[in-house]
Formats: C-alpha cells, structure tokens, sequence
C-alpha cells in the first residue's frame, strides 16, 4: 500500500505533479504552504509548514512542489529542513517515463513525462528530471538540481549540485559542470563550467551573475 502524500506549496510545478500524483493513484492528503493558494483543485489546505508536527510523520510522505527557473535554493532548503525532522519524501515517476534498471534515483527526485534516464546515470535526492529530459548513460546529476523540460544531458556528465540547466539547453558528452551553476535556455555546453557560472548560448558563454 502507497502511503499519501502531503504537498508542500501547491503553485505551477505542483500541478504536474498531481498529475504524477493521480495516474499512480496516491491519496492526497492536502497540501501546506505560507498562505491558502488559489487553485483549480479542491486538494485541501491544511495550514503553514509547522502544521505538519500535529501529523504521525511515518503516516505519509511529502511532495516538495517547489520548481525552479534558476534559483534552487528554496527548494533544497525545504527538502533538508524536513529531512532533518525525519520526514520521508516521495519519489515520483510518472509511467509515461523511462528509467534503466541500471540507474540509481534518490529521494524525492520527481521525473516527468517523457524523461529518460540511461544505464548507470544516477539522479540525486531532490532533483527534478523535467518533461522530455533526457539524462544520457554514465552522468551525475547531483542533489537538487532542475534539468527543464527538453534537456539534453549526453553521456558521462557530472552536474553539482542546486545547478539548474534550463529549457532545450544540451550538454555534450563527458563535461563537468559544478554546483550551483545556471544554464540559460537553449545553451549548448561543450567545456567544462565552474561552480556558480551563469552559462547562456550556443556555445555557452559565462555571464556575470
Ligand atoms: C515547466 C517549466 O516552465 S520549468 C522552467 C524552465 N525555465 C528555464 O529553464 C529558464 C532558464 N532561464 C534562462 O534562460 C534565463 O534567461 C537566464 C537564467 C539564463 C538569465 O536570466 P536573467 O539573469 O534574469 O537575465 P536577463 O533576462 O536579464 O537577460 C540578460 C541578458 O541575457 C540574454 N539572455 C537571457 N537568457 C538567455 C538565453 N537563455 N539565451 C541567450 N541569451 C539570453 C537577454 O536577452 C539579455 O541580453 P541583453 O542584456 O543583451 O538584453
């Protein structure tokens, strides 16, 4: 039996979630979040984060709805937040994805529909493989990073962690890219980047921040 899921903000990349959510048939308990969101659901609201304490935490597991277009360190903090309180976060694949057997997922990690991730790639906790992604054999993905819809990781990448490669970017194969890095929609990486680099264009070119 799945345990339900509690949402963690219910904005933009919540909805694909429940989308997620609903075709592997999770009960949704409700979500949390600052302040009552307007929305087309009728999931109930169930209070600001600290609300969550008055719950048996090994009842249910929770769904960090928190996307991204470039800044993950929102995102990263709630997962470790509630990690460290002992909470469990569920790992989502939506069936319509493609997960080798011989890839290792984390925690939490969400991948969308159309994704693909190839033998021995391994994604780490938290980290959001996006609609049509692909992540090739052999790479990294680290903790908390977005890969956005229609990304092309080629075979044998590192990425660090918090770093988010945006919209249609493609990384050629064997680079490393370190954390905390921002790709710019549509860039093509074929050299190394170092942590903290904001990369756009074809071929990618650092920005200053
Ligand atoms: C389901 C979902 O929606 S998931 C969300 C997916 N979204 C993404 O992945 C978005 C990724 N983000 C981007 O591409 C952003 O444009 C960033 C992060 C690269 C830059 O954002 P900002 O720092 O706010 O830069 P800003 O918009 O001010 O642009 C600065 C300059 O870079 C240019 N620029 C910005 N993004 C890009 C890009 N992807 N490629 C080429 N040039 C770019 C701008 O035209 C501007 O040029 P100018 O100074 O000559 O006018």
């Amino acid at each position: 039996m799945k345990k339900p899921v509690v949402l963690l903000g219910l904005g933009g990349h919540a909805k694909v979630l429940i989308d997620v959510l609903e075709l592997g048939n999770y009960e949704i308990k409700g979500y949390a979040a600052p302040s009552e969101q307007k929305s087309p659901y009728t999931i109930p609201y169930l209070g600001k984060d600290e609300v969550l304490g008055h719950y048996d935490k090994t009842e249910f597991m929770l769904i960090n709805t928190l996307g991204s277009t470039s800044n993950l360190e929102l995102r990263k903090q709630l997962f470790n937040n509630f990690k460290s309180q002992g909470y469990l976060f569920a790992t989502l694949i939506h069936p319509k994805a493609y997960v080798s057997n011989r890839a290792i997922i984390g925690e939490g990690v969400q991948l969308m529909a159309g994704a693909i991730v190839q033998p021995f790639a391994v994604i780490g906790d938290n980290s959001i493989i996006n609609s049509n992604a692909v992540v090739e054999h052999d790479s990294l993905i680290s903790s908390n990073c977005h890969i956005a819809p229609g990304v092309t990781i080629s075979g044998g990448v590192k990425v660090g962690e918090c770093t988010h490669i945006g919209t249609g970017a493609s990384v050629i194969q064997d680079i490393q890219i370190e954390d905390n890095v921002v790709v710019g929609a549509g860039a093509v990486v074929i050299k190394n980047v170092s942590k903290n680099k904001k990369m756009i264009g074809v071929p990618a070119k650092e920005v200053k921040k």
